[in-house]
């Protein structure tokens, strides 16, 4: 039986390698604001020691100081490209072989995350870097490996989650998005909006514009304060546009957390503080995520909060992540900078298991046949139809039916196909990826169409040319073969048509007849006439064992009939087959009730056999059985 294949069943999941999620911590200077305000006048209560470590006061004894280590350590004289290329930049590759990776900004607020993970025009954060970073990385694989020929896809969708609500910034009107898991864990927002971006003015423009929809207030100690959590979601889907069409996606996340606030010190009230609230409570649930982690707890409370279910793959996850702390140098701020420190040297120890998932579409156009089937597929045309009709039976439901549903769908015309697929590629070579012509699923869709009808051209081929071997060699077989005349026995003809017992073991060279053995007839073998016929014109020789294929051959029987006894045995079995009943027709060797049935059918359908050999067209027969079949039934028809 041929096995179908759904189109999205052959899922493959690397080997689960885990890596600790990396955290490095910045310090931001000390800012004007500050300044006037007076607070640059304070110590710092913190500074680096090297590129990994640094030190703050001790809060119970000024005298001493704490060391932390971290992944990095950046000081208030780091600039964006050195945080950029020192934690973010090394990850990035994994997007590309279809794992997760993200980066969060983490620390109190005005402790630089939005100038991290943003920055400006004059000097441009994480998230501009690494979208350009990725088209560039993903538009030099697109052309890397000719061969294997795949083709990358970039989108982005971006959120934030303010109160405990999921905000769509690409479609403000999506207000409170669910975030849901599917069968492998995997974080979904159902509704999201996703937008294809293949040049960095793409995103600028898409980026720019969702921004303005972001909830930022001023507070005392940020002008533009972040209310709510930023989640930027960059997907890269990797395609292979030939067979077996594989397919992964990496999804980076890049966000921006609204900052812990102090609420004595923030001064806010009404809407600011309720904000505050949500900001807290969002932020004390994600110290609690890792707090379980790390005690390796068998629940981890990722559901108690939206931002905590959405970093669900980058804590504890299958996410290569990377924590940016941020932090502020003055005295003021010492108790939120003690607090982000402690909560940054936790989460170092939080183990990932990133891994990367494969699909392969292929899979429903292609059926796994065994070899057999294969050569009844090009004996029959008949049997062919017969099994696309049964694929179109199957429940409509199966997966393999909807990719056949999506096929006929694509009914073009295969030269219009070829165009669209020329031009497709014509574009891509020509990086014209603004004016998409074909989108991923519909170009495969394309390919695969091509590739079926290619198929069948071929087999129609092979079909055409096993018709015509086939017809060659019933000519052959039905020509007169000339005997030695070693064999000559009297009641041997010249003209004799040769019939094998056994077809393997047939031969024709020179072997002698040995001896002579009279046929007892098949039925009513008390016949005189029967006798008659058998003793006058069938001899069957023992052959004797040749060497003339250089191989030994076992002894066979062979039968000699007159030609004119033959044609009409073979008259008698067509008429039986043109005019039997079920009953009749079972009488004769090597048909069943199954084949009675279907030439009855057969009959119905095409009218009478004009020949034996017809019988060739029937399901579950060739040329071969029919051959078989008319040795198998002759001599009772000649004996009836
Ligand atoms: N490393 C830095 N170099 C120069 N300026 C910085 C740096 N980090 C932060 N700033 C400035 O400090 C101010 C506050 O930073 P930012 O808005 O990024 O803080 P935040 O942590 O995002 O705050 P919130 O949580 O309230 O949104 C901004 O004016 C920003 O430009």
């Amino acid at each position: 039986m041929a096995k179908r294949v759904s189109i999205m069943d052959a899922v493959v999941t690397s080997k689960k390698t885990p890596t600790r999620v990396r955290v490095a911590v910045r310090l931001r200077p000390f800012m004007d604001r500050e300044d006037k305000e007076g607070v640059k006048e304070q110590r710092a209560c913190v500074r680096g020691l090297d590129s990994q470590s640094l030190e703050i006061v001790n809060w119970r004894n000024q005298l001493e100081t704490m060391h932390y280590q971290f992944d990095a350590f950046y000081g208030t004289e780091s600039t964006q490209r050195e945080v950029y290329t020192g934690s973010v930049y090394p990850i990035l590759s994994n997007l590309l072989t279809g794992q997760n990776a993200s980066v969060f900004a983490y620390g109190p607020t005005g402790a630089g995350k939005t100038h991290t993970m943003l920055g400006n025009p004059a000097q441009p954060g994480i998230i501009p870097r690494a979208v350009r970073d990725l088209l560039q990385m993903a538009r030099a694989a697109s052309g890397s490996s000719p061969d294997e020929n795949w083709t990358f896809s970039i989108s982005m969708s971006y959120v934030e989650i303010y109160q405990e609500k999921v905000m769509d910034l690409l479609e403000p009107k999506n207000k409170d998005l669910p975030i849901r898991e599917d069968k492998d864990h995997k974080i979904l927002i159902p509704g999201l909006t996703q937008k294809t971006i293949t040049t960095f003015a793409d995103f600028d423009e898409h980026f720019i514009q969702a921004s303005q929809n972001r909830t930022v207030a001023c507070t005392k100690l940020n002008d533009r304060s972040s209310r709510s959590h930023a989640v930027l979601l960059i997907k890269v889907q990797k395609s292979q546009q030939v067979i077996p069409f594989r397919q992964f996606t990496g999804k980076l996340y890049l966000i921006d957390l609204a900052g812990s606030e102090d609420n004595r010190r923030t001064g806010n009230q009404g809407i600011r503080l309720k904000e505050s609230g949500a900001i807290n409570s969002s932020l004390f649930t994600l110290s609690k995520v890792v707090d379980a982690l790390n005690q390796g707890l068998p629940r981890i409370p990722y559901r108690d909060s939206k931002l905590t279910r959405l970093l669900q793959d980058s804590l504890g996850g299958s996410a290569h992540s990377v924590m940016i702390a941020n932090i502020a140098p003055g005295e003021k701020c010492y108790f939120d900078t003690l607090t982000a420190l402690n909560f940054a040297a936790k989460s170092k120890q939080v183990i990932n298991k990133p891994f990367c998932q494969e699909t392969t579409q292929a899979a429903a156009q292609f059926t796994v046949k065994r070899p057999r089937e294969d050569m009844e597929a090009l004996t029959t045309s008949r049997q062919q139809k017969k099994s696309r009709a049964d694929s179109s039976e199957e429940s409509p439901n199966t997966s393999s039916n909807v990719a056949q549903r999506k096929l006929n769908l694509a009914s073009l015309d295969p030269a219009v196909v070829e165009r669209l697929l020329k031009l497709d590629k014509m574009l891509t070579e020509k990086a014209l990826k603004d004016l998409p012509l074909l989108n991923t699923p519909k170009r495969e869709r394309m390919v695969l169409l091509k590739k079926l009808e290619e198929s069948q051209v071929e087999i129609e081929k092979l079909r055409e040319k096993q018709k015509e071997l086939e017809q060659k060699a019933l000519a052959t077989e039905s020509q007169p073969v000339k005997t030695d005349s070693s064999l000559s026995d009297s009641s041997v003809n010249e003209s004799s048509f040769r019939v094998p017992l056994r077809g393997r073991n047939r031969i024709t060279s020179t072997a002698k007849a040995k001896k002579v053995l009279r046929v007892v007839p098949l039925k009513d073998n008390n016949s005189r006439q029967t006798k008659a016929i058998l003793e006058e014109d069938m001899t069957i020789f023992e052959k004797v064992r040749s060497k003339c294929s250089g191989q030994e051959n076992k002894p066979g029987w062979e039968v000699n009939i007159r030609t004119d006894l033959m044609q009409n045995g073979r008259e008698k079995i067509l008429n039986l087959l043109n005019t039997g009943s079920v009953k009749e027709l079972k009488s004769l060797q090597k048909i069943g009730d199954k084949k009675a049935k279907l030439i009855m059918g057969w009959r119905e359908i095409n009218g009478p056999f004009k020949a034996v050999e017809d019988l060739a067209s029937l399901d579950g027969m060739s040329v071969k059985l029919v051959s078989s079949f008319i040795s198998a039934n002759i001599m009772t028809m000649l004996a009836s």
